[in-house]
């Protein structure tokens, strides 16, 4: 079998440069749960992340959850898959302010420091622009508002038409696909 195309998080070529949306949240904003049920951010989900993101300035989002002892993989340890969850919902809020639905496509993460249960992460992304249907974004996740950094993730993701999360999710109608959400 043929293996695609290893796809870098690092752009190839000179990228468009990002657009915040006209009508994107003001920076300051905090950003409503695009789904209750997320695992990252829906209120309703009992052992999700319960992310709360913030429209910042530019292309940029912020966001922030407490590692609880339903996200360790270690013994009071969060466990990687779900940090890289955090970065993944994060990056993916850049979606508010370019108001573009997108999936990920590619997720580079660097864990650089264990992240304790009980730690409030502190994570911030923003789009560095277009090439094509790819957008590129990086994000940083601190131990604090300005402490240590404990991951750095490169992400790609692929523009997509409303009609991705009917045609491949449930109970969604193309009227409930807001153009500016990604999985609602
Ligand atoms: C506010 C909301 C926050 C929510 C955050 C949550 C975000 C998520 O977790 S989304 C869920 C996880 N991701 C997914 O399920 C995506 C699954 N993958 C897919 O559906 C498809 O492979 C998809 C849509 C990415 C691409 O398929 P398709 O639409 O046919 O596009 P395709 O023609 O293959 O590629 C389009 C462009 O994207 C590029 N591309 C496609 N896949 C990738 C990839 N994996 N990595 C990098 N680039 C890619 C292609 O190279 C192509 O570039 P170019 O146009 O320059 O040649």
């Amino acid at each position: 079998m043929i293996e695609p195309p290893t796809r870098s998080a690092t752009p190839q070529r000179e990228l468009e440069p990002p657009e915040r949306h006209p009508e994107a949240p003001a920076p300051g904003t905090v950003l409503p749960s695009h789904y209750e049920n997320c695992v990252a951010c829906g209120p309703s989900h009992p052992t999700g992340l319960r992310l709360v993101s913030t429209a910042g300035p530019e292309v940029s989002i912020s966001g922030e959850f407490t590692v609880t002892a339903d996200h360790q993989g270690a013994p009071g340890l969060a466990h990687g898959g779900v940090l890289a969850l955090a970065l993944d919902e994060t990056l993916g809020g850049l979606s508010w302010l370019l108001r573009r639905p997108m999936v990920t496509g590619r997720l580079e993460t660097d864990y650089i420091r264990p992240v304790p249960v009980g730690t409030t992460l502190f994570l911030t992304a923003r789009c560095l622009g277009f090439a094509g249907r790819r957008m590129y974004a990086k994000a940083v996740g601190r131990l604090g508002p300005e402490g240590s950094v404990a991951l750095r993730a490169s992400a790609v993701f692929v523009v997509v038409p409303p009609e991705h999360f009917v045609e491949h999710g449930t109970d969604m109608t193309t009227e409930q696909v807001h153009d500016y959400e990604v999985n609602p």
